[in-house]
């Protein structure tokens, strides 16, 4: 994690090849959250290492075949990470500088402000194409970003949005010539805050978001259940199987 001369923490998630999120990164992100709540950062920006990923979304190797303590600590910590960064009373942004399917999306629209790169990159909650069912708090950060109508024919259709249309449908804010560029108007997002009272912003913010929050808070153990008994479905486990299989083919062409 860098933090810069302005007090604004820039948070590169970094695991090639394409930051998913598997247990590991989902912990160091709790921690990264903590620290620049303990540290007093102005904001954070989150953005990615790599070049043209975000971030490919929940690991699939954590639920394939999984291990049952593990699969639940990722889950909750998936939790905890989602619980930290929409909950966030500092001012939060993502320079989404690559693709950002599924969890990645579940991380932007999590952000207050999302700058994307220009180019041939998507960006979405694809789980009904895949043939799950985006959990509810996924569901609720995109109802959050983009309007009601929107986000529910999104939703059920599994639509990734191309750059363009994201900038349309308000799923991004803005967009940048490169990750430069996208940092800077992130930057600029959250310097608008710097006559603000923090705390009266802050407040705000989560009064704004108590609703989507709660819900989780007091679901986690249904919610946790419910995603268990879906993972350890034979049926679940012979899609992941095959998905496995047709993301190792497409990346060997
Ligand atoms: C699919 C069925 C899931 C069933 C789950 C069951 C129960 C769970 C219940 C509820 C949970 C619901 C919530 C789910 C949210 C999610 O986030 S699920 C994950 C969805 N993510 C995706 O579908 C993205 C898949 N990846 C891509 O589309 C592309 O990789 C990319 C991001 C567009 C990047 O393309 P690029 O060409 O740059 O890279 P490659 O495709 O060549 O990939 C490189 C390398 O990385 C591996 N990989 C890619 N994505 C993942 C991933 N999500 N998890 C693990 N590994 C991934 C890929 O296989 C390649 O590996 P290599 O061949 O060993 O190099």
């Amino acid at each position: 994690m860098a933090v810069d001369n302005d007090g604004i923490a820039v948070v590169t998630l970094q695991r090639p090849p394409v930051n998913s999120l598997n247990l590991d990164l989902l912990q160091a992100m709790n921690n990264t959250f903590d620290d620049v709540a303990k540290n007093k950062s102005k904001g954070m920006i989150l953005t990615s290492a790599s070049p043209t990923v975000f971030s490919a979304g929940l690991d699939i190797m954590e639920m394939y075949k999984p291990d049952p303590k593990r699969v639940e600590t990722f889950w909750v910590t998936l939790q905890d990470m989602w619980l930290k960064l929409f909950g966030a009373s500092f001012p939060t942004a993502a320079a989404i500088n690559g693709h950002a399917p599924a969890g990645g999306c579940l991380i932007a629209t999590s952000c207050e402000y999302r700058v994307m790169l220009s180019g041939k990159f998507t960006i979405g909650l694809n789980e009904t194409a895949l043939g799950i069912v985006a959990p509810t708090w996924f569901q609720d950060s995109l109802r959050h970003t983009i309007p009601t109508r929107q986000a529910e024919i999104a939703l059920t259709t599994g639509k990734m949005f191309t750059v363009d249309e994201a900038l349309k449908v308000g799923l991004i804010d803005e967009t940048a010539a490169d990750k430069a560029e996208a940092i800077e108007k992130c930057k600029k997002f959250i310097k608008r805050f710097d006559k603000i009272p923090s705390l009266a912003r802050g407040m705000t913010k989560q009064i704004f978001r108590q609703e989507v929050l709660k819900k989780l808070l007091t679901n986690r153990q249904a919610d946790t259940k419910q995603f268990l008994d879906l993972v350890n479905q034979p049926k679940v486990q012979q899609s992941l199987e095959l998905y496995l299989a047709m993301l190792k083919q497409k990346s060997q062409k």
